[in-house]
């Protein structure tokens, strides 16, 4: 399946929670691609959980590690790339994912919030109304992700494989035609 692509990395966009980590490594499988998570190589290069970074650098550093990280990815190909809910926040970060196919994990409030109901590593949910939080997050990303090339929406529980299974199948739907000879 290497060559669906041609090489062009995937990116996945969406809310925290919306299964970017989970999905895109099975879409790198399927792709024969390799993978990569934004926010675990910010984590890995800084030597801190993102909460720790939140915590004593501040949102605005993360989001420049975070822009840093997607500069440098985008200069390889045959990735999957699995990044933070919040990188479509700044404009200049569109200029890199449009390098590749951007893919939206499209998924309501109701499922995120059961998902991530127990999870204390995402920062900006140590809030005293996670779910409200939630909710005034996808209102405000809602514009940004719907810039995405491809949108997945996720109305009911699938598994993360039913879900790999539906973006695989969608892909050649978004390619521009191949000029034929
Ligand atoms: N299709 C699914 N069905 C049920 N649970 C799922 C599904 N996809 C992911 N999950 C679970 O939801 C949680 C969040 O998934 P994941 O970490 O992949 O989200 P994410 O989009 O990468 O979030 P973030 O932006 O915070 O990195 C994990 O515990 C994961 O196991
Ligand atoms: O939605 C967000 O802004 C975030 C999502 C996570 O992937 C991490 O990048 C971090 O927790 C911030
Ligand atoms: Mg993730």
């Amino acid at each position: 399946m290497s060559s669906l692509l041609q090489g062009v990395n995937l990116y996945l966009i969406g809310m925290m929670g919306a299964g970017k980590t989970t999905v895109g490594q099975l879409l790198a499988k399927q792709l024969s691609y390799g993978f990569v998570d934004t926010d675990n190589v910010i984590a890995q290069a800084a030597g801190k959980s993102i909460n720790q970074l939140f915590a004593e650098a501040g949102e605005a550093a993360f989001r420049q590690l975070e822009s840093d990280v997607l500069a440098q990815v985008c200069a390889y190909t045959k990735l999957t790339i699995a990044t933070g809910g919040g990188i479509v926040m700044r404009q200049e970060n569109w200029s890199y994912l449009h390098h590749g196919l951007i893919v939206w994990l499209d998924v309501p409030v109701e499922l995120l919030y059961n998902r991530l109901a127990e999870d204390t590593t995402r920062p900006l949910l140590q809030d005293v109304d996670p779910k409200g939080k939630l909710r005034s997050l996808i209102e405000e990303r809602t514009p940004l992700y719907s810039q995405a090339d491809l949108k997945i929406t996720v109305n009911h529980e699938e598994t993360p494989e039913q879900i790999a299974n539906r973006v695989m199948e969608m892909i050649p739907s978004v390619l521009k035609p191949q000029v034929s000879h």
